[in-house]
């Protein structure tokens, strides 16, 4: 039997439109070299130094799968002066015949005022802080409102694209969310998530698709920068820092 999940089951560049390499976003390896991205069913993790294009690759599959550019719903209207990029348009995605009923693009760079936006949306239709449980969003701190938005507003038969979610969390609620995140996975939930977080990525059994200069390519979490670097400096910390600072000092 065809399983329900993933939703998005996958995506590669249309090749029948014609792309300029030398302009953003395709100027970026892991763009210029996109063959096929396979989604796994409970969990995808995309990550890559900073810059490598994971927020842009993340943006464009977002627009692609219907949601607003500036994250929220796929019915939400936000929206910024921020530009966004046209690779949505250049991707084909392979799609699951059941679509999901519920659905979240969480952007950590634009949450606040997104949130905002939709709990003033909430206020006027006579809802009180339902996506944001009793407190309302703006008496709690950043991380605690992220909180209570992935355990408020996500459901279950979801489809939830999250990027950097670490961003406002302190280790244990990375766990927290994990825990959430687990749940909902069993509860018939997909995520697309861009992170670098060690904590996060450990989520047993996801597929982790590494962006650097040579592409875009599946990779495993024993293997990632993350685990590796910060492994190596927990470790030893004191010893970490002093070939550190070391080198810093040579290089002056
Ligand atoms: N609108 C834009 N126009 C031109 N270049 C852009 C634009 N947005 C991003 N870039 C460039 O594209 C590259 C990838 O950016 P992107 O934000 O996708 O990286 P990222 O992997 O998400 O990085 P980080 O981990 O720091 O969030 C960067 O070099 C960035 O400067």
């Amino acid at each position: 039997m065809l399983s329900v999940k993933p939703y998005l089951r996958s995506l590669k560049l249309n090749p029948d439109m014609a792309i300029d390499y030398d302009a953003y976003p395709f100027s970026i390896p892991a763009v210029r070299e996109l063959e096929q991205i396979e989604f796994h069913p409970e969990v995808t993790f995309l990550v890559g130094e900073n810059g490598a294009g994971k927020s842009t690759l993340m943006e464009a599959m977002a627009i692609a799968w219907g949601f607003n550019a500036e994250g929220g719903t796929r019915n939400a209207r936000f929206s910024t002066a921020d530009a966004h990029s046209e690779l949505h348009s250049y991707l084909r995605t392979v799609k699951s015949f059941k679509r999901p009923r519920n659905g979240y693009f969480l952007r950590a760079e634009s949450f606040f005022n997104l949130a905002t936006y939709e709990e003033e949306l909430e206020e006027g239709a006579g809802r009180v802080h339902h996506s944001y449980g009793d407190k309302g969003l703006h008496r709690q701190s950043h991380g605690e409102s992220f909180l209570a938005l992935l355990q408020n507003k996500f459901q279950p038969d979801g489809f939830y694209m999250l990027d950097e979610p670490e961003a406002a969390l302190s280790p244990n609620r990375q766990l927290t969310a994990l825990a959430i995140i687990h749940k909902l996975a069993q509860d018939r939930c997909q995520f697309i998530i861009a992170t670098h977080s060690p904590i996060l990525l450990a989520y047993p059994h996801a597929r982790i698709y590494l962006l650097d200069q040579s592409g875009l390519a599946e990779t495993r979490y024993e293997d990632t920068e993350h685990y590796t670097t910060t492994r190596h400096f927990l470790n030893n910390p004191a010893a970490m820092l002093e070939q550190l600072f070391a080198e810093e000092n040579e290089d002056d």
